[in-house]
């Protein structure tokens, strides 16, 4: 494995990031391009892993699609091949093979389609045998385990002879990826009611269109952090809005309570450094791709605080809680479980003069840790983790002046 070692480094000038583009605007709207027979104008898509793979998938289409990590690749390509009527298998690493895909191949079989385990019950890798008729347009759905489930039967939906009436049941998490599915639909000229938790989807058809995927706020989130751990510095972050379709964006109102201050300007945003406020609580429901930044950040600033909506974070790319506890351990901080799924962060002390970060390939934590910079000499094991969604996140330290 190749590891990467960054020098302490606690004082920033003015640096400039260009930033990666969103995998999930970008993943999103390949799969309705391929749902229009591809006549749209796409800019800026990602050189995520993830992104690169669902291309080349797509463009192939090869009889096994092999999504390697990639969840969204996985579950949008599952709806996809189901509902188109494609003959696949779908697989991944071992990893892909112990997320759940249960509740969306049940909703799958529910609609019409054939579909069988090839391993365990409720996992990957699938056999997609096909569509004949669709027996249903409605369609009830849990909505506490992942929102990639739902997202990947919506994109889908318009091209259903019946449309699709979804009714999401249980807590929602990560609802802002659903309203960034239906809002990219929108964009493609497809037409959608969300009421309580009931979407609904009338049969129509998607309209060629140009667009460009935004630049991405997941991991814009790394660059906050690391000034909120700086001694100085200011960091301009290019490509981002106001106006997001990424919920990702609240990192802006987190982070403003951790000691970073943005301002939206020409091109991107401006983040400088102000005070932190006090005792702070963050809930990641709708977020949880910022719950490891944000703890690493807390840690090393010193801020106690409290963190909830954290339960999707067991079944991402690792055990993020497991992971986050061992790594935080090794500055004697904590990600302390509380009840009820609550849990607190123990701010770090007496940090090693060397610290070695494990990554459980898991690309977030990589790049979450790398802040600690700001205190200690750091190896990240397996720097090419962070390929699946930032692979230039190190150039993009050696710009930031974090000399590898
Ligand atoms: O739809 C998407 O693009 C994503 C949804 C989220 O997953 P869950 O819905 O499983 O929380 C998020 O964690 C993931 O990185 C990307
Ligand atoms: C959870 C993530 O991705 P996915 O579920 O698409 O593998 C992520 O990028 O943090």
């Amino acid at each position: 494995m190749n590891d990467i070692i960054l020098p302490t480094k606690k004082h920033f000038g003015e640096v400039t990031i260009p930033l990666p583009s969103s995998k999930s605007e970008s993943n999103r709207v390949l799969i309705i391009d391929a749902l229009t027979e591809g006549q749209n104008q796409l800019s800026n898509l990602a050189e995520a892993r993830d992104t690169q793979t669902m291309i080349r998938l797509l463009s192939e289409d090869p009889e096994t699609l092999d999504v390697l990590d990639a969840g969204t690749t996985m579950r949008f390509l599952t709806a996809y091949a189901a509902l188109t009527n494609r003959h696949k298998t779908l697989t991944g690493t071992p990893r892909m093979c112990e997320r759940p895909i249960g509740i969306l191949v049940d909703a799958l079989r529910t609609i019409g389609a054939k579909i069988e385990y090839k391993g365990k019950e409720g996992y990957p890798p699938i056999e997609i045998q096909g569509f004949e008729k669709q027996l249903t347009n409605k369609v009830q759905i849990r909505g506490d385990v992942s929102s990639q489930y739902i997202s990947a039967l919506l994109m889908n939906a318009p091209l259903l002879p019946e449309g699709l009436t979804l009714e999401l049941t249980g807590k929602i998490g990560s609802r802002t990826y659903i309203e960034m599915t239906l809002e990219l639909m929108k964009q493609f000229g497809v037409s959608y009611t969300f009421e309580d938790n009931i979407i609904s989807i009338t049969p129509q058809r998607y309209k060629n269109t140009s667009f460009t995927v935004e630049s991405d706020w997941s991991g814009a989130s790394y660059w906050f952090s690391l000034l909120a751990c700086a001694e100085e510095g200011s960091f301009f972050l290019k490509g981002l809005k106001e106006n997001s379709l990424q919920g990702d964006a609240k990192i802006v109102e987190i982070m403003d309570k951790l000691g970073v201050q943005s301002e939206f300007q020409e091109g991107g945003i401006l983040l400088t450094k102000k005070p932190v406020t006090g005792l702070v609580s963050f809930d990641f429901t709708h977020c949880p791709d910022l719950a490891q930044t944000v703890a690493v950040t807390c840690a090393l600033i010193g801020q106690k605080s409290h963190f909830t909506g954290l339960e999707s974070l067991r079944i991402k790319e690792t055990d993020r809680i497991y992971a986050l506890q061992q790594e935080l351990a090794k500055i004697n901080a904590d990600l302390k479980e509380g009840e009820n799924e609550t849990f607190t962060v123990i701010p770090a002390n007496n940090i090693p003069e060397k610290v070695s970060i494990e990554t459980y390939d898991d690309h977030r934590m990589g790049m979450a840790f790398m802040p600690l910079v700001t205190r200690t000499e750091v190896t990240i094991i397996d720097k090419e983790v962070v390929n699946k969604s930032y692979p230039s996140f190190w150039k993009h330290c050696i710009l930031a002046g974090i000399k590898a």
